[in-house]
């Protein structure tokens, strides 16, 4: 990892050691990827103010997330199938989460069960929930984050219909993997991943074994979340899940003010300002060019997560300028996972830390508290 000095060298290496399939599923957007651009685009257009000549001898990331500390303003999003990334991809990226000292979310669609992650990693974790018709196994599900002592549970409200990505159809990409002469060759340049993945504890969705028949027909993931997921999700149900979840509550992937003012009467703690990676709706605005607005209008009832293009420290940086109290990434830890499991993923952390902690030195600041627009140059 020594020569590895930034996320786009992760991404490259991921590249290289994962099947072309899963570092695609990951990589790649929904239909023209206009908003998958978007994310990047406009992130890269906000330019700082550099300030010179301040004090900035103690700088310092670290701040509280939902009123506990972190030692920077940055959550592991949820990622499903990071087991096909890496075996045993969830708990890797959670204990480099851990012992980089910030949360991790699991995704209701990984390959390690909460089960596994639980017994696997020293500290709570945060649990992202996807809500499926057969609502029986939804309650069980809940309780079993319950259970394993999850410290949040995030609800994703973006995706009870999934956004076609062309690349998975065109790669034929299925849960487990399925064989074809092209996979095969692939697969054959890839033997670390291989012996990675097959010592992995599952090799299909941990979580919904047993319940939903998931290897039944998952030879299109979109196939099945169309089957599975339940489409008549509404603000009513939010009531239904606090019934069952007692703890704290973070509704992920909004990008309307007033989808941002319904979520402030939910009581949920927090929200995540988020266009889902640039995976769902294409055409929708980037997370960024909407962050300002949504922190005005419901900034001061709940916390504002952000995500959505984040690449570096730099972008943290921006992302916290416009109002995010924290944010989430998504692919720059999972490139890290797939270039080197827990170390590539730590290694994606520090990255983005040192980042961080440099361009709050050129702009001038030392606490994450302090950084708030008049650090945009405009
Ligand atoms: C491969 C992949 C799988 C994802 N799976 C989930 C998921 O299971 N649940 C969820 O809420 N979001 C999921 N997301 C979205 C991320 O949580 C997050 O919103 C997004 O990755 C942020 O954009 P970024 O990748 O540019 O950081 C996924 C994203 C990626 C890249
Ligand atoms: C299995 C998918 C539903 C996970 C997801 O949210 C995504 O791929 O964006």
């Amino acid at each position: 990892m020594k020569h590895i000095t930034c996320i786009d060298d992760l991404r490259a290496l991921h590249q290289r050691r994962v099947p072309k399939a899963f570092f695609d599923y990951c990589d790649r957007g929904s239909y023209a990827e206009e908003t998958l651009r978007a994310n990047r685009e406009d992130m890269q257009a906000i330019k700082f103010r550099q300030r010179i000549l301040v004090d900035v001898s103690k700088r310092d990331t670290s701040t509280t997330i939902l009123g506990e500390p972190s030692t920077m303003p940055l959550v592991l999003a949820p990622v499903g199938l990071l087991g096909m990334q890496h075996g045993d991809g969830e708990i890797h990226a959670c204990r480099a989460a851990q012992a980089a000292g910030i949360p991790f979310t699991q995704s209701t669609m990984s390959i390690c069960s909460i089960e596994d992650i639980a017994a696997s990693v020293e500290k709570p974790f945060w649990f992202q929930l996807y809500v499926m018709k057969d609502r029986g196994f939804i309650k069980a599900l809940i309780e079993r984050a319950i259970a394993a002592k999850c410290s949040a549970l995030v609800l994703t409200v973006d995706l009870q219909v999934i956004g076609q990505r062309h690349q998975d159809i065109k790669n034929g990409m299925t849960v487990p993997p399925e064989w074809s002469l092209s996979k095969l060759i692939d697969f054959a340049t890839k033997p670390a991943w291989v012996s990675g993945v097959l010592q992995g504890k599952r090799r299909t969705f941990g979580n919904l074994a047993g319940h939903l028949k998931v290897s039944d027909d998952i030879t299109s993931l979109s196939t099945w979340i169309n089957s599975q997921f339940d489409t008549s999700l509404n603000w009513s149900d939010i009531d239904w899940i606090r019934s069952i979840w007692p703890g704290k509550l973070i509704l992920k992937g909004i990008l309307d003010v007033e989808d941002a003012e319904l979520a402030a009467k939910t009581g949920a703690q927090a929200i995540v300002v988020s266009n889902h990676g640039g995976r769902q709706l294409d055409g929708a605005p980037s997370s960024i060019e909407v962050l300002p607005e949504i922190v005005d209008a419901v900034g001061d009832r709940m916390e504002i997560m952000f995500d959505g293009g984040i690449r570096s420290g730099q972008d943290v940086m921006r992302a916290l300028a416009l109002g995010a109290k924290s944010c989430m990434i998504g692919r720059a830890y999972a490139y890290g996972l797939g270039a080197g499991g827990q170390a590539g993923v730590a290694k994606a952390i520090d990255i983005i830390q040192k980042e961080l902690l440099t361009t709050m030195g050129l702009c001038g600041v030392n606490r994450i508290e302090e950084i708030d627009d008049h650090i945009i140059a405009v």
